[in-house]
């Protein structure tokens, strides 16, 4: 992967408690989509909050090749607590106004940029490829392929392994009714996204619900989205072929997956009582708050509200002891990014921990059941890596550590606060990869803890 993500941080153990109050950055996931409709949209849709963590950058960077201009707003600023607040502005050109790129579209490390452009792009009357950085290169895009194809997409692996580089070539696109075997929002999304361009209605169904943010925001921006729960227990999402889509405001809750780091720092250092402003509490999301809760979390949602069809609250988060619990099922595509923190409470947790169904783990920015139990172990925990999750006996006092992030921001950002809750230091090698999702980590973890990093 690239050079840029060299950079080692030195975390020693918090020293006093984690207390005020914190923004934290834009959604990921609503950050993505708020561009990539954008771009599709007729008119200017505007962007609060957006998030400008390299892999949304990625997903502009995409757009802006194909034509579309896409610009900082006068307003974007930096507000009352020091917290950079983007405002952006994407000019639509419609679902037909993309240009052919120049050359490949670069998708970075971002696997959502790459499965959801695949859907819009089997759609475009013109060629191109995609491809990313090592890491994004060696996860699974057949899961993408399988389902275009269906719908008459022409999309291949340039290299047969199933892996991006990824050639997209203009083909007619028709309605199919989809049946995926695994609960992931970024195959739903790159199929409904497809079915924007089919000649009939499209239809994906998972065996769980994962993150819902696609079909809310397609439906504000006036396609034709439904979904709905089988009797089985699966779920079914439906999107009619599209005319025009309708430039928005959209503003961009704070990310749940980001606010992890901080709920699990408050819950483990003895004392801590933080406010976390404006979070993403959509429940697609929110598992986390669940999980945290039946471990014996002391979380409680104040202020909520609904913008732009995301339900947000603030979370009070105070210091709590923790038990183990099981964590499986429906609820894996609701946590999916949050199980390497959930695992790091889970190794200071009393009694055990079984995470299970979240075989999903081993295709993301890297295989973190292996990441997950090799930092632990490093650190000191009882930890046995499964097939689809791991076992963790908890309960033990972990030591600081040399921490490989294996280049996953999720996994240094995890053992940060591990190490925070450690005895001894810990070096997070390559924690610069922290900025795909969250730009500016090191420096709030740090002002909040007072720690001398
Ligand atoms: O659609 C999205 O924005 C995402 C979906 C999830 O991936 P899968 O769809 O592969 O589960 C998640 O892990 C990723 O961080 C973001
Ligand atoms: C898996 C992640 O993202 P993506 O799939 O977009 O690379 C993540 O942010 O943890």
């Amino acid at each position: 992967m690239n050079g840029k993500f060299t950079h080692n941080q030195l975390i020693t153990p918090a020293m006093h408690p984690l207390s005020g109050t914190i923004r934290i950055p834009g959604d990921k996931s609503i950050s993505h989509r708020a561009v990539m409709l954008g771009a599709i949209a007729k008119g200017t849709t505007r962007i609060q909050g957006f998030l400008p963590g390299a892999d949304c950058l990625s997903t502009i960077e995409c757009f802006q090749k194909m034509g579309i201009r896409i610009e900082y707003a006068d307003s974007s600023s930096v507000r009352s607590d020091n917290s950079f607040s983007p405002e952006l502005l994407v000019h639509g050109q419609g679902l037909h106004g993309l240009k052919q790129p120049d050359g490949p579209l670069y998708t970075g490390n971002s696997g959502t940029t790459t499965r959801l452009i695949s859907g819009i792009l089997a759609g475009q009357d013109f060629s191109c490829i995609l491809t990313g950085d090592d890491s994004l290169n060696r996860r699974p895009m057949n899961r993408i392929i399988e389902p275009l194809s269906q719908m008459g997409a022409s999309i291949k692996s340039i290299s047969g392994n199933g892996c991006a580089p990824l050639g997209i070539s203009p083909g007619k696109l028709h309605g199919i009714r989809y049946n995926s075997k695994v609960a992931s929002a970024q195959v739903k999304s790159a199929v409904l996204l497809a079915g924007l361009y089919a000649d009939s209605p499209t239809e994906v169904t998972e065996p769980a619900l994962s993150r819902n943010h696609t079909e809310s925001m397609l439906s504000g921006f006036g396609a034709d989205v439904s979904s709905h729960q089988n009797e089985n227990g699966s779920w079914c999402a439906s999107i009619q072929p599209c005319r025009e889509l309708f430039a928005q405001d959209i503003q961009v809750p704070g990310d749940i997956s980001s606010a992890a780091y901080f709920i699990a720092a408050a819950l483990l250092i003895p004392g801590s009582r933080l406010l976390i402003k404006n979070t993403g509490i959509n429940p697609t999301r929110a598992g986390i708050l669940k999980i945290c809760r039946e471990m014996g979390a002391d979380i409680t949602c104040i202020n909520q509200h609904v913008s732009a069809g995301e339900p947000t609250a603030d979370l009070l988060v105070n210091y709590s002891p923790l038990h183990g619990t099981a964590i499986g099922g429906s609820d894996i595509p609701t946590l999916i990014d949050e199980l390497p923190v959930i695992a790091v409470l889970a190794a200071y947790a009393k009694g055990t921990t079984v995470i299970s169904d979240a075989a999903e783990l081993k295709v993301k920015e890297s295989n973190r059941i292996d990441s997950i139990t090799r930092g632990l172990q490093a650190m000191g925990a009882d930890v046995i890596p499964t097939d689809d999750g791991m076992i963790i006996h908890g309960g033990k006092a972990l030591r600081g550590a040399a921490i490989d992030s294996f280049l996953d921001h999720r996994i240094a950002m995890a053992f940060t606060v591990a190490a925070l809750a450690a005895e001894g230091e810990t070096i997070i090698q390559n924690a610069q990869c922290v900025d795909v999702s969250y730009p500016g980590f090191y420096d709030e973890i740090c002002s909040l803890g007072r720690n001398t990093f």
